[in-house]
């Protein structure tokens, strides 16, 4: 469970990206959180990723504590999670098969866990057939499939995921959306930060919370029809 208890973030040059949140985002739920550009959405991520803290109030996530947490803790929280960005943030160098490792390799998972985890991540992606592709080979809804793989190769309780769709074309987009639909169906968390009006709307049986100015201005609960 996520809970954000009158979260305020003020920045160091006095900028108030978020002036109180109140939200609890359960086990199993899929939430876009949508707002204009400002509006605090990155900001709600870096709290959620340990990246900055609170200046005041709290963010829960499973348990831990942003706002009190340990420096040497962080790493625990973050193997909780799966993070997907927009630019796809892979590594140039390696093929898809080895960037996916890598994620796998840097928590010290052992390399036969490795060998059967990574090949089933990629065949869940749709990725099977570009394992030894370097990225720059691949589409940019490819490359965000990787990215995903990656996200989740850990098999963290939650994904967030920041503009997934926008670097991508359209068709490319709901390529992408069925995937975080099926991996929410099979149990994972998803907070999905997007300014595209119209993927929310295809998908508005999901939850869809509105950011301004740094407070929660809407919050429309998902349909269980999924
Ligand atoms: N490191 C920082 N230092 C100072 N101000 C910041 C910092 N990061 C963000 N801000 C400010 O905090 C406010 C919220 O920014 P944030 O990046 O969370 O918005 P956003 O909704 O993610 O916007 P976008 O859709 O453009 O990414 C903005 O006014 C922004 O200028």
């Amino acid at each position: 469970m996520i809970e954000f208890i009158d979260t305020v973030k003020i920045y160091d040059n006095g900028t108030k990206a978020l002036r109180g949140i109140n939200l609890t985002i359960n086990d199993g739920e899929f939430v876009f959180v949508r707002g204009a550009s400002g509006a605090g959405k990155s900001t709600l991520i870096k709290l959620l990723m340990h990246e900055e803290v609170p200046t005041s109030g709290d963010v829960n996530i499973n348990g831990f504590s942003v706002a009190n947490m340990k420096r040497r803790d962080v790493p625990f929280l973050r193997r909780t999670m799966g993070v997907v960005f927009q630019d796809f943030r892979l590594i140039p160098n390696m093929c898809v098969y080895e960037n996916v490792a890598f994620a796998m390799r840097v928590i010290g998972a052992r390399p036969q866990d490795i060998r059967r985890r990574v090949p089933y991540i990629l065949s869940l992606v749709g990725l099977s057939k570009k394992a030894h592709s370097q990225p720059s080979e691949l589409s940019g809804g490819e490359q965000q499939r990787v990215s995903l793989a990656r996200a989740l190769v850990n098999n963290p309780s939650f994904l967030i995921a920041d503009e997934p769709t926008g670097n991508v074309d359209p068709d490319m987009s709901v390529e992408i959306m069925e995937l975080f639909d099926e991996i929410n169906r099979r149990g994972t968390t998803i907070v999905m930060v997007t300014h595209d009006a119209t993927l929310v709307e295809r998908y508005g049986y999901h939850r869809v919370i509105t950011i301004e100015a740094g407070q929660v201005v809407q919050d429309i609960p998902g349909s269980a029809s999924v």
